[in-house]
């Protein structure tokens, strides 16, 4: 088994201290570490780095199985890794889709033998995500993938008795349903953001109310239920604000925010360059500032990437015609710092509990998200926040290239990620497999 002894860690962000890695835990911290670790010891040059617990995603497309030319489970989580991850949710629409048992467990056996990071795969809420029938939500949950989050994510649950089943059953195994919420009929033909910029490029506006009214009838069905609900890329003010009314009201809901949706505007498609083409759309200014605002005072809980990799002939054309979605895994946590850390908003311990230990605890994901204290499982990240570079996509290993932040500077790099007390990342650059197994 590997050792690692990690000098002068700032942990998350405040004091020093040495940790030492060993047996895949924190087998001892602060003067013990150094004391302790043999002589066979890796001792990474580490010094003045943030120790973070590893980032776990709520919300990956891995695209495996069927698009294996936008991504596989190996190439996404190995840039997961990069990243910082050490455990991401594989979202169920894939080909076939994720909607039984067999086809999850293929995802999480993927992710075991790729062994990058832990995969959990999300299971459909409905059969091949058509919103009729309620997948086999129990029999994916007692499989060997054991899941927990159920989401149509790329379609919304519109069918109010649909949705309604699915909140029921998933309370018998601690479940929660993940809603993608985009009322249909208010988005046909939708290319971007509902408001003056679409009005003036000409495009079909996919309004804010699409996105409300959906989560509007959805806290209100967990509160009916009494289950637990997750809203995925929440993106406008009035969204925020629903979401804060129903906690103050105790419903069980949760949210999570994407970093494009903390950065960039609904004025980037004045470029027409569908590299700033998702779902849901780019919003207004004022949009962005009230999802950083919520995500600070705890409305929102999560940070998710939603990394959608497209190939680039899916990209690489008119508006129109190009794919949604963005990737996102290597790029979160820069984005974070920038937006969240930088701004004063928010402290590294609040990026442990937005990137790490919420979304373990709403994926009911053991051994991931927990303190960096010794016994618990050595899955961490380190992180330079003080590192400042353009975003180069060709060095990004994604098997997609289809990032927004293309030649923008960005703050923080990820220097090393551990999981389960193995190296996936050492001094910026990611281990071979062979060497993580070893
Ligand atoms: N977020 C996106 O823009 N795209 C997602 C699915 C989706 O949520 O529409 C994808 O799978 O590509």
């Amino acid at each position: 088994m590997s050792e690692h002894l990690l000098r002068e860690v700032r942990l998350l962000g405040e004091g020093t201290t040495d940790l030492l890695l060993r047996d895949g835990v924190i087998a001892a911290a602060g003067t013990d570490a150094a004391r302790e670790a043999s002589a066979a010891a890796q001792r990474p040059d580490t010094a003045g780095l943030v120790a973070l617990p590893g980032l776990v995603d709520l919300h990956t497309h891995l695209r495996e199985p069927g698009r294996e030319d936008a991504e596989t489970v190996a190439t996404g989580t190995r840039a997961a890794a990069a990243g910082g991850f050490t455990c991401v949710h594989a979202m169920a629409n894939t080909a076939p889709v994720a909607d039984t048992a067999g086809v999850v467990e293929q995802v999480w056996r993927l992710g075991r033998q790729a062994g990058w990071v832990e995969v959990r795969p999300v299971g459909a809420v409905s059969v091949g995500l058509a919103g009729v029938h309620l997948a086999e939500l129990g029999a994916m949950a007692t499989s060997a993938a054991r899941v927990r989050v159920f989401s149509d994510d790329g379609k919304c649950v519109h069918d109010p008795v649909l949705m309604r089943r699915a909140l029921e059953y998933v309370r018998s195994v601690d479940g929660v349903i993940a809603q993608h919420a985009q009322e249909p009929r208010l988005t046909e033909g939708a290319q971007m953001h509902e408001g003056v910029v679409s009005a003036e490029l000409g495009l079909t506006g996919w309004p804010a109310v699409a996105e409300e009214s959906i989560i509007a009838r959805d806290v209100l069905l967990a509160e009916h239920v009494g289950s637990r609900l997750h809203v995925c890329h929440l993106s406008t003010a009035g969204s925020v604000d629903i979401v804060r009314w129903a906690k103050g009201r105790g419903i069980e809901v949760t949210a999570e925010v994407t970093p494009h949706h903390l950065l960039l505007t609904h004025e980037a498609a004045r470029s027409y360059d569908p590299r700033y083409k998702v779902n849901p759309p780019l919003r207004t200014a004022e949009d962005v500032e009230a999802v950083r605002a919520g995500l600070a005072d705890g409305t929102i809980d999560v940070v998710a990437t939603d990394h959608a990799p497209h190939p680039v002939e899916d990209k690489d054309c008119e508006w129109d015609a190009g794919a949604f979605g963005m990737t996102g895994l290597e790029t979160a946590l820069p984005v974070v710092q920038q937006t969240m850390v930088e701004t004063g908003r928010m402290t590294w311990a609040d990026v442990a509990r937005v990137l790490s230990a919420a979304p373990a605890r709403i994926g009911r994901v053991a051994g991931q998200g927990r303190p960096l204290v010794v016994g618990e499982p050595a899955n961490l990240t380190l992180v330079d926040p003080a590192a400042r570079r353009p975003v180069d996509p060709g060095e990004q290993l994604s098997r997609s290239r289809n990032t927004p932040y293309a030649g923008r500077e960005l703050p923080g790099r990820v220097m090393s990620t551990f999981h389960r007390g193995g190296p996936t990342v050492l001094d910026g650059a990611p281990v071979a497999r062979e060497e993580v197994t070893a």
